[in-house]
């Protein structure tokens, strides 16, 4: 595996001049993120913060392949995703990126082992193994077959961490995962994403309000003051 820490790298991840025009009806449009440039090396922890309305999550968006800019362009290891079909994108995002929203919508027909295996399933490389190993990682291994509605918010967080690595993603987008955690789950959910770093080399990417959660991170990412 690649030291994660290695200067110099190419960056995993690249946004060059990106703007997103959204429409509102009867009015004029709003440009988000103004032409923003972003490089986020392989293997770091960032965070992004930046008052609310800055366009944090419409970059997250973009540089997971949701959404697409108006203006500029995202590279992903060099490649531009500019143009790319919609399959090519849906690829993209199932097979190098994992998703992790504050409100983790996990299945509730579904306990945490068959949350976590879904991504899996839908790939057709369904592991029980992994699945497993993956809850033990996030220190739910005995609780794999509660339902979500039997776990703790931060508990819920967790699964949907396992199940955001379930695929292997080489990065993973957060999305204020830890905004409705008390203080003791959001060190909680720290601590593992340095783990999973640590033993994976993924590179993580952090939206937060959380000035305490953003200054444990490798690097702050301040939207607005760029
Ligand atoms: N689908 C949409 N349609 C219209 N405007 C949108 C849409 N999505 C976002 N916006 C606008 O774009 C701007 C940036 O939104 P975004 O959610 O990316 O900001 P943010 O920095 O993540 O905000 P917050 O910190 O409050 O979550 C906001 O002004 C928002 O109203």
């Amino acid at each position: 595996m690649t030291d994660p820490m290695t200067p110099n790298q190419q960056p995993i991840l690249q946004g060059r001049q990106l703007a997103r025009l959204y429409h509102m009806a009867g009015q004029h449009s709003v440009r988000v993120l103004g032409g923003l440039d972003i490089d986020i090396l392989p293997g770091e922890l960032v965070a992004i913060t930046g008052k609310s309305g800055t366009g944090k999550s419409t970059l997250l968006h973009l540089l997971g392949g949701l959404d697409r800019p108006d203006e500029g362009e995202v590279f992903f290891r060099g490649e531009s995703l500019k143009g790319a079909s919609e399959n090519f994108l849906a690829r993209y995002r199932a097979e190098h990126i994992g998703f992790v929203f504050q409100f983790h919508h996990l299945l509730s027909d579904f306990n945490a082992l068959e949350n976590v295996l879904m991504p899996m399933t839908i790939a057709g490389q369904r592991d029980s193994q992994r699945g497993r190993q993956l809850l033990e990682q996030v220190g739910l291994g005995h609780r794999w077959n509660h339902y979500s509605s039997e776990l703790s918010g931060g508990e819920q967080q967790r699964v949907a961490i396992a199940r955001a690595l379930a695929n292997r993603p080489s990065v993973l987008l957060m999305d204020e995962p830890t905004g409705n955690l008390d203080e003791e789950n959001s060190a909680h959910i720290l601590d593992i994403l340095q783990t999973i770093r640590r033993e994976e080399g993924t590179t993580i990417v952090i939206v937060t309000h959380s000035l305490q959660l953003a200054s444990q991170c490798e690097r702050n990412l301040v939207i607005g003051a760029l």
